[in-house]
């Protein structure tokens, strides 16, 4: 008989890191791996101003991403601020010997690509990185989540972190999805149901079968949204598909030591009783080919339907936000979504520019040309590399669009990569807000194939009519 209590995939994670346990309901967490970009800078000064040493630089990993440049390089920085930053990142990680993926190392890339791709996040692990989009790697199994700068400094000095524990929420996709259907029509389809807030405070746990055939590109794109829906952060239970994608990476373990690890990871599932704080049940087969027509993720819808009416929407704040959408997005109610024509794409990004991702728009793109411009960058140098070995590079450029090197790039608008002023984007991304991608910018946001679609006929467009 067992004497404790069902637990949760989440439980579990957070039970096997807790130190200590404060009276006002905070507990210290054991952090395992710790990621730092250009943006930490501030905290190795918090950490220099205090005389403070990085209690564990072989637990800490440095990758140089939000601020790079995706040309030129090999070359120096041309952009003096920018430079800095790296350099600072550079000089950070050499004081304190910290492991660094830098601006020139063939690994570097998106902290959240090279990360995972590495293997060095890993089922049951504790993973943090001053980047919202940490959720990433949550994919794992591991609890995963961004934070702030003095957290950060918190992480370097001491590799623990005090944490309020969240509540817990599974999102069940249950069913198969359509052909065609990916990870980030799911995650479309979950924050248009559940709102930009739908998760607040909570840690999800994806779950069903929709979720169990995904395969890590997929969990990943999912994890790396959890924080459009609010949420703390995201998970998957490992499984086969996660030992698979995990085998052989550079700092996963080998030997004997992958067999114990494997054995120990297998166990990481939550108790089928366990009880969740809420659940949410969508159906797999309910998810069509996803596209946002507004400025928050959750004004999302398939790519059959029409631009809403805010007259017709009964919720006065939601209507309200839905004519702000309309009029930023330059979009007329009941306008057909495959009626918008876009003028530009970009392929790229934490949430979707892992091989699979760049195989997908490739497979749409062979053969045809793009009528608008784009960017593809890989989420990381060895993304790229493998693109250019697996010659999908070459169907992105002879289709017309740009192929350079990795970083953050039109995520964000670094660099140059920006979105003019009121042009439109089909872009791969995870935010749509305001000004994202550029002042006045307008983002449409969906998958790789969609996006490449989009490229092709110059309108957002339902990827099945190239099945
Ligand atoms: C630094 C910034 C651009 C960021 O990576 C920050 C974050 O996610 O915390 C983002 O995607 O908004
Ligand atoms: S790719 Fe975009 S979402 Fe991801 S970390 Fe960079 S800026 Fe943030």
């Amino acid at each position: 008989m067992r004497v404790d209590l069902p637990a949760t995939l989440f439980d579990r994670l957070w039970d096997s890191h807790v130190v200590k346990r404060r009276a006002d309901g905070l507990s210290l967490l054991w952090i395992d791996r710790h990621f730092v970009h250009e943006g930490s800078h501030h905290a190795f000064g918090q950490i220099a101003a205090r005389g403070a040493a990085v209690a564990r630089p072989d637990l800490t990993f440095g990758v140089a991403d939000h601020y790079v440049p995706t040309r030129g390089r090999g070359g120096p920085v041309a952009d003096a601020s920018i430079a800095r930053m790296v350099d600072q990142l550079s000089a950070n990680t050499a004081a304190h010997g910290i492991t660094l993926f830098g601006l020139d190392d063939p690994r570097q890339g998106i902290v959240h690509v090279t990360g995972t791709e590495q293997g060095l996040t890993l089922p049951g692990l504790t993973v943090v990185c001053g980047d919202s989009h940490t959720s990433t790697h949550g994919a794992f199994g591991a609890y995963a989540f961004g934070i702030g700068a003095s957290e950060v400094a918190h992480v370097l000095a001491t590799q623990t972190l005090w944490q309020k524990k969240p509540k817990r929420m599974r999102i069940n996709v249950d069913g198969r999805t359509a052909p065609g259907i990916t990870a980030k029509d799911i995650m479309l389809t979950v924050i248009a149901t559940i709102g930009a807030d739908g998760a607040a405070g909570h840690a999800i746990e994806f779950a069903g079968d929709a979720i169990r055939t995904l395969s890590m590109e997929g969990r990943m794109t999912l994890c790396n949204m959890s924080i459009e829906a609010g949420g703390r952060c995201g998970m998957v239970a490992p499984d086969a598909t996660t030992f698979a994608y995990l085998k052989g990476r550079p700092f996963a373990p080998e030997g004997a030591l992958w067999d114990r690890a494997v054995e120990a990871w297998a166990g990481l599932a939550g108790d089928p009783d366990a009880a969740f704080d809420r659940e949410v049940n969508l159906a797999g087969g309910d998810v069509a080919p996803t596209v946002t027509w507004g400025i928050s993720p959750e004004q999302a819808l398939p790519i059959t339907a029409a631009v809403p009416d805010p007259g017709r929407i009964a919720d006065p704040v939601k209507a309200a936000a839905a004519r702000d959408a309309l009029d930023y997005m330059a979009l007329a109610p009941g306008q057909a979504l495959q009626s918008v024509a876009i003028d530009r794409v970009f392929i790229g990004s934490c949430t979707n520019a892992r091989i699979e991702d760049l195989r997908a728009a490739a497979q749409i793109l062979a053969g045809r040309k793009a009528v608008v411009p784009g960017l593809v960058s890989p989420g990381s140098s060895l993304v790229k590399q493998q693109a250019e070995e697996e010659g999908l590079a070459r169907i992105f450029t002879e289709a017309g669009l740009e192929w350079v090197a990795s970083g953050c790039s039109m995520c964000v608008g670094m660099n140059g990569d920006t979105v003019p002023a009121g042009e439109r984007c089909a872009s791969t991304t995870n935010r749509n807000f305001k000004g994202r991608q550029g002042p006045g910018a307008r983002t449409h946001l969906m998958s790789p194939a969609m996006a490449a679609a989009a490229a092709v006929t110059g309108t957002l467009t339902d990827v099945r009519r190239f099945a």
